[in-house]
This record gives structure tokens, C-alpha cells and sequence, in this order.
């Protein structure tokens, strides 16, 4: 049973990516904090102790996960004693005084874009039609942290902070969280989890996927990493507008000044005027009626966010972005030069391998010299054919109709078509883009087709100009949106479902291979204005 990194839930074969079936996994739900009645001390410190147990026990079952993976080569030193918690009541309890000193202390790694000079890749060349599969081993990059910045988070979280390290002593296990074998079996030691810290970002990460309806025993180190870049992806967005909204917010209705001071936020992290206009009027509609304190305002707002978020995608009725399992589906990915496309098709290619999806790749961008070398690197990296056509100035959309019928005869389940950058502007590429997308519609009429364009984040309201050109030529479906990690203009993502009226389908905060995933409004908005 593979975990469905699409859908966020283990699968089996007999599962279909129907819009019935999808709705049976919880949908995102409010963080017990963020109720609309005002909780009580209790209830916040029942919450806490209940939050607290969710990241102990979801820790402890990571750990016993990574050492059953390695029980196959045990050695001497290996103890059966159960230690674990006596492990994680140290850590919890040393957590406050190390954990702004430990983030201090991380350095972060360099990612691992691909290089271009790779002796061995999966391609499969027209001529060659050779069934050769890369099998090389991926290695996920390690997450680089933003030290001051998750510091100065962690300090903000201090009060809550420590109301779980005084209940930490006292909370019982959930008994309904096994572990992945019997103690027999997987040994457990007083070794903390190496790349895994348990600190202020665990639990923020282990409190969203709480919320969320997840079972801590589901909670694996890819979704915990990821959450922690997401959130340190979008510290320059949150620095620049949250304190000070979450100042303004707090204050009750809005007058004047506290209207024309929350635009100046929205437009500096680049929300735009018209997603900017409709979150002010919302917002003070909201406050007339009623004075929220701030933690409620702030919820208020969070939810007004998601909403804007999640409305193109209402449409569709999926609550999950996914390829339908046993069927074919065709994700065109296109955008400007440099956006990310090849990188964005790398990483996809890697969650669908590891979701248990066939997928393969079409080198669709014959314009650049080194762009077919490059996706092939990718292709090699995630473990996935790439179908290309190594002759010069190859029409693109003959190797996206050589590439359909490699895939049909391979059974793929997902084809993943990289095109050339191409500026909005330059009519004859936009021509070539919309015989791409003909070529497609007419060659794979039953396939489940999705046109995704990439859109560099850090260039703001910028990017939205080409939105239009390529809806037209490529008959958009959706927006991937890229470097999420290198900008304060995060807001960027309410202008896209706001002005074009786009699902965002997936966001990447980075340039390694785990570092893109399906879009969550929920995730996004804690980590936006997470404290
Ligand atoms: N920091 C960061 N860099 C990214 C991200 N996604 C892509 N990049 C980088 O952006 C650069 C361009 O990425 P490509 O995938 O080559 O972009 P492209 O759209 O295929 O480029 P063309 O084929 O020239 O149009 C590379 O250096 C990537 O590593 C991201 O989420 N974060």
C-alpha cells in the first residue's frame, strides 16, 4: 500500500481518484484554536496536552519507522528497552532553553539542482526505443532552516510553549498508536531522530496535520519536513505583514487608518488590489458586527483566506489535485523562461513515482540545447523514462505525439510534458504552444488532461500578466507556484486565484527534489500567518 503523496492518504490498488472516492479523507478543518467561541484556559490547556501527545506520539512513530527500516542489520549495542519517551520528555523539556540556540546552530544545506553533465540518464530517444528504466536511488535533500527568522517564531510561541512543556510530564500515550512492529522486533534506543529535531517547528508542524483529521501513527518526516519549509519558505512574507496586521486586526472595527494600513501590507506582499480590496471589506463587515479579540480576528482572517483559495478548485469538486489511478492523465506544464518548469516536472515525476503512479516524461523542450539533458537528469533522479528526440530543431509537438504513444503502449498513468520557456509576447512560440496542446487534445481524446502553468512567485503581480496569453494557448487549468522560499511577495498566490480564477495546484519553496507539493489552503494560510 503506497502513501498517495497527491492525496495525502495510503492507497491500494483498487483505488480511483474519483471526485466520491476523494471525499471520504477528512476535509481541512480548523485548528481546535481556532473555533469561533472563545476558548477557556481549560480548553486551551486540554488542547495543548492533546497537541503535545499528537507530536510525541507522531515523533515516536517516525523513529520506530526509520528503525525498522534499519532492524535488517542489527548489531550488538541494540537494546530492547523502551526508552522513547523518557527520550521525548528530555527533549520537550530541554526544548525551551535549546531550541532558539539549536535553530541557531543549523546550517543550511545546499540544495541539489541538477547538474548538466550526467554520464547515465533514463531517456528513451525516438530511434532508440530502448525499454531501459533509471532505478538510481534518489537522495531527498536536507532542509535547509531559517534560523533567526523560525527563532524569532519560536520565541513569539513561548507562552504556548511552555503550557505544553508543564503538561508534558503528565500526558499519557494515545493507546491507539502502534507502532510499525512489535517491541520485539524494532528496538528502540534513547537516540533522538538525526535529522529530525523534536522543536517548535515539530510541533507547528504536527499541530497543522492535527488539525487536518491525521493520525499520528501517519505521520511520516517528509510531510513534517516539508511543513517546516513551507513555513521558513514564507518567513519573509509573514515577517513583513503578520505582526503588524495581527496588531491592527486585533484592535476591533476598522477605521481609516487601520484600513489603509492593512492595504499597505496586502499590496507590499504583492495580494494585489482586487484580492487586497475584497479581504478589507470582508474583514470589516465582520468587525462592525462584532469585536473579535485578536486571536479570533486573526482566525477570521485565515478563514477569509482559505476561502479565496480554495474557490476556483469548488468548481471541480475534488477536494485532492491528483492523476486518476488505471487512467491516463496529461499534465502539460508550460510558463516564461527560467519559472521552473523543468525543475516543477522533476519533482511531480518523483511524488508520482513514490505516490506508486507509472508515469513518464516528454522532453518537449527542443528550443534550449541543454534543456533535454536537463529534464533527463531529473528523469534520472525520480526514477522516470524520459521520452526525447535528440535531433536538432525537433518539432516539439512531434515528440509530444511520439511521447503519447510511448506512453499508451507502456500503460502510463501519468505523462508529464516539459515545454520550452516562451515569453507571452512572442506570437509564433504561443502558436507552437496551442498546436502542443491540439496535438494532445486530438491524439489522447480520453485522457484526463490538465495544463498547468508555473509561475515564478518572486516575480509578483508581475507573472499574472502572462497568465492570459498562455490560458488561451494552452487552455489553463491550474497554476504551480514556484520559489515560494526566495520572496516576500507570497501573497502572490491569493492574486492568482483572485485575478485568474486558477486553482493553484502545487506551490515549491525550494530546489531539491521533496521540495514541491500538492497545494493545501490550509497549510498555506498557517504557515502565512503562523506567529
Ligand atoms: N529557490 C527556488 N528555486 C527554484 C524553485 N523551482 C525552480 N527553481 C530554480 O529556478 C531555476 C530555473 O528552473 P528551471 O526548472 O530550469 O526553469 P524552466 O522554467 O524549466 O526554465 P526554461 O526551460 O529555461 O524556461 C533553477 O535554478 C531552479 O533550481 C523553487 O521552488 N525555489
Amino acid at each position: 500500500m503506497a502513501f498517495n503523496w497527491f492525496r495525502r492518504q495510503h492507497t491500494d490498488s483498487s483505488d480511483t481518484s474519483s471526485p466520491e472516492k476523494q471525499a471520504e479523507t477528512p476535509a481541512a478543518t480548523p485548528s481546535p484554536t481556532e473555533s469561533a467561541t472563545a476558548p477557556t484556559a481549560e480548553t486551551e490547556q486540554a488542547v495543548a496536552t492533546d497537541l503535545l501527545a499528537f507530536a510525541k506520539a507522531a515523533y515516536k512513530n517516525i523513529q520506530q519507522k526509520q528503525q525498522s527500516q534499519s532492524v535488517e542489520t542489527p548489531t550488538s549495542e541494540e537494546t530492547t528497552e523502551v526508552v522513547t519517551e523518557t527520550t521525548l520528555e528530555t527533549t520537550t523539556e530541554t526544548l525551551s532553553a535549546q531550541k532558539v540556540e539549536t535553530l541557531a546552530e543549523v546550517t543550511p544545506s545546499a540544495p541539489e539542482p541538477p547538474t548538466e553533465n550526467v554520464p547515465q540518464t533514463p531517456v528513451v530517444t525516438l530511434e532508440e526505443n530502448s525499454e531501459k528504466t533509471s532505478t538510481e536511488a534518489v537522495t531527498p535533500p536536507q532542509e535547509p532552516v531559517g534560523l533567526s527568522l523560525l527563532a524569532k517564531a519560536a520565541a513569539e510561541r513561548q507562552a504556548k510553549q511552555e503550557r505544553l512543556m508543564a503538561t508534558a510530564i503528565e500526558v499519557t500515550e494515545p493507546e491507539e498508536v502502534k507502532p510499525t512492529a512489535s517491541a520485539t522486533e524494532v528496538p528502540e534506543t534513547t537516540e533522538a531522530i538525526p535529522e529530525l529535531d523534536f522543536d517548535e517547528g515539530f510541533l507547528w508542524s504536527a499541530e497543522v496535520l492535527a488539525a487536518q483529521g491525521r493520525r499520528a501513527e501517519d505521520v511520516s518526516i517528509e510531510e513534517i519536513t516539508w511543513l517546516k519549509r513551507l513555513r521558513q519558505g514564507l518567513d519573509k512574507t509573514r515577517r513583513n505583514i503578520v505582526n503588524q496586521l495581527k496588531a491592527i486586526v486585533g484592535q476591533g472595527p476598522l477605521n481609516q487608518a487601520g484600513v489603509a494600513e492593512i492595504e499597505a501590507l496586502l499590496l507590499q506582499a504583492d495580494v494585489g488590489v482586487e484580492a487586497t480590496d475584497y479581504i478589507i471589506t470582508a474583514l470589516q463587515n465582520k468587525l462592525r458586527e462584532e469585536a473579535l479579540p485578536p486571536e479570533q480576528a486573526i482566525a477570521y482572517l485565515k478563514q477569509i483566506l482559505r476561502d479565496m483559495l480554495d474557490r476556483p478548485q469548488e468548481k471541480s469538486q475534488k477536494q485532492f489535485f491528483a492523476p486518476e489511478k488505471d487512467a491516463f492523465n496529461i499534465w502539460l506544464i508550460t510558463g516564461v523562461n527560467g519559472a521552473g518548469k523543468t525543475t516543477t516536472i522533476g519533482k511531480i515525476a518523483h511524488l508520482a513515482q513514490k505516490s506508486g503512479y507509472k508515469c513518464l516524461i516528454a522532453a518537449a523542450d527542443t528550443f534550449r540545447a541543454a534543456a533535454v539533458q536537463q529534464v533527463k537528469v531529473w528523469g534520472d533522479r525520480s526514477g522516470v523514462e524520459v521520452i526525447a528526440n535528440p535531433g536538432k530543431n525537433t518539432d516539439p509537438a512531434a515528440v509530444v505525439f511520439d511521447a503519447i504513444d510511448a506512453a499508451i503502449a507502456r500503460q502510463s498513468e501519468l505523462l508529464l510534458v516539459d515545454t520550452a520557456g516562451r515569453l507571452q509576447n512572442k506570437k509564433n512560440l504561443m502558436e507552437e504552444l496551442s498546436k502542443i496542446r491540439r496535438i494532445i487534445n486530438k491524439k489522447a481524446p480520453n485522457a484526463k488532461i490538465e495544463s498547468l502553468l508555473v509561475l515564478d512567485a518572486t516575480l509578483g503581480q508581475n507573472g499574472l500578466r502572462q497568465a492570459e496569453v498562455f490560458s488561451q494557448a494552452a487552455e489553463l487549468t491550474g497554476v504551480v507556484l514556484t520559489k515560494l522560499d526566495s520572496t516576500a511577495k507570497g501573497g502572490v498566490a491569493l492574486a492568482v486565484v483572485q485575478q485568474l480564477g486558477l486553482p493553484i495546484r502545487f506551490i515549491g519553496a525550494g530546489e531539491g527534489i521533496e521540495d514541491l507539493r500538492p497545494f493545501s489552503s490550509y497549510e498555506f494560510v498557517e504557515a502565512l500567518l503562523s506567529g
